[in-house]
């Protein structure tokens, strides 16, 4: 960046960049030339005064993320600390009188009245018109929404699905940079418990079922992050318990997906929405399959169609057995921005209702890609 180019570009402040969804945020800024046009001011809450990351030239020192005045400096804060941060800092902000812009991807300000949740390829008209009357926070949605949205968004902007439910298959590197490694370190174990018997073709398949299930029920088997063993299992609940059955993950399907597509509160508007979520031990990249209810009798072609033509990263994947294991697993997705829809069929229920496969990075369109895009709109740049 020239000298006179640094100085008129705005200064912002990041947290949280080394977690998950920071790692891949910075990633993506560098790999698109974000950083040319700010000024970056590095926080951090556990190694203040250590120093910034080496791609940032001349970026200094990282500053104190708790301290109030020196965020408050900034005129935009982007944030993916997590809810516990934004909890604790964004009303201390406020209250001291700062009016920038805050960028965050955790869930806790995704439902308030002034925030936006920012996807734009789907919700660019609802992001100009907050910027325009003056709004100051946006939010990344949830991630299985963002992709969900980024893959079906045609066939919900056209008014054609009267409702829906999503099963969904949730990636470790959902709960954060710490639950990616306790599950390596869960298939680790349970490979160390049985190598032997791996290494010997003739070795009794029951003992090795065997040991491997000892594992699991152990106690010496590290689930920390996730309470139960991942590997080798599935557990079918996603953040809190809300009391009524449902878990909060399972909430924010419907209410983000109507919030981003502007169809809130109103009965009228509001398109059911709603499912099961489930971890499973992929790495990265969140899969969910769909059943839909469509407001009308339309061909297979022409729902492939409109789902294609939504916008330049959903993908239709031949509803054959090839394409499928070709490009619709977490494996074939991971690190792209695509969000492949497949197994798109027609039901048995009806001619109405159709099935759909679809998978996308969590860590790109769920999370760091609408906040890095948000900053670049906020900046004038997209
Ligand atoms: N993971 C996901 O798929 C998605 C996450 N989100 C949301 O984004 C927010 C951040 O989530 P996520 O990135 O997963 O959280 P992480 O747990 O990966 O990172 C959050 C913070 O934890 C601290 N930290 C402590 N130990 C480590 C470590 N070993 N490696 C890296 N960081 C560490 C860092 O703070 P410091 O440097 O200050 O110590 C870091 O900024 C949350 O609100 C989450 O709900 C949203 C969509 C998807
Ligand atoms: N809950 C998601 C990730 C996430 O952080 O979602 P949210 O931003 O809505 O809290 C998962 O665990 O896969």
């Amino acid at each position: 960046m020239t000298e006179s180019a640094r100085n008129s570009a705005p200064s912002v402040g990041l947290v949280g960049w080394r977690g998950m969804v920071g790692s891949v945020l910075m990633q993506r800024m560098q790999d698109e030339g974000d950083f040319d046009l700010i000024n970056p001011v590095f926080f951090s809450t556990s190694n203040a005064g250590g120093a910034a990351p080496a791609f940032a030239e001349g970026a200094g020192r990282l500053e104190d993320a708790y301290d109030i005045d020196t965020l408050a400096k900034l005129p935009i804060i982007v944030t993916a600390q997590g809810g516990d941060y934004t909890s604790e800092v964004y009303p201390k902000l406020r209250d001291a009188g700062w009016d920038g812009l805050w960028i965050d991807a955790a869930s806790t300000l995704r439902m308030a009245d002034d925030a936006i949740i920012v996807l734009d390829p789907v919700n660019r008209d609802v992001i100009d018109a907050g910027l325009s009357r003056g709004v100051r926070n946006f939010v990344g949605g949830n991630c299985t929404v963002s992709c969900m949205l980024m893959g079906l968004g045609g066939l919900f902007k056209n008014g054609l699905v009267e409702w829906g439910t999503s099963m969904t298959y949730q990636a470790a590197s959902g709960g954060g940079a710490r639950h990616m490694r306790e599950l390596l370190n869960q298939f680790g174990a349970l490979n160390g418990a049985v190598a032997a018997q791996l290494a010997d073709p003739s070795s009794a398949i029951l003992e090795i079922d065997r040991k491997v299930l000892a594992t699991q029920r152990s106690a010496d088997l590290d689930a920390t992050q996730f309470g139960v063993p991942l590997a080798g299992s599935v557990i079918p609940w996603i953040d809190k318990d809300l009391g009524n059955g449902q878990s909060k993950e399972e909430w924010k399907a419907g209410a983000e997906t109507n919030k981003i597509l502007g169809r809130g509160g109103d009965a009228g508007t509001r398109i059911p929405f709603d499912g099961l979520c489930v971890r499973i031990g992929a790495m990265r990249s969140h899969s969910q399959a769909l059943t839909l209810k469509l407001t009308e009798d339309l061909s297979v072609a022409e729902i492939e169609r409109i789902i294609d033509a939504d916008n330049e990263w959903a993908k239709v994947v031949p509803n054959t057995k090839e394409a499928t294991l070709e490009q619709l697993t977490p494996v074939a997705v991971s690190g792209t921005l695509q969000i492949p829809v497949g197994r798109i069929r027609k039901l048995e229920m009806g001619p109405e209702f159709i099935s759909a496969f679809t998978i996308g990075d969590q860590l790109l369109w769920g999370a760091a890609e609408p906040l890095r895009r948000m900053l670049r709109i906020a900046t004038g740049n997209l």
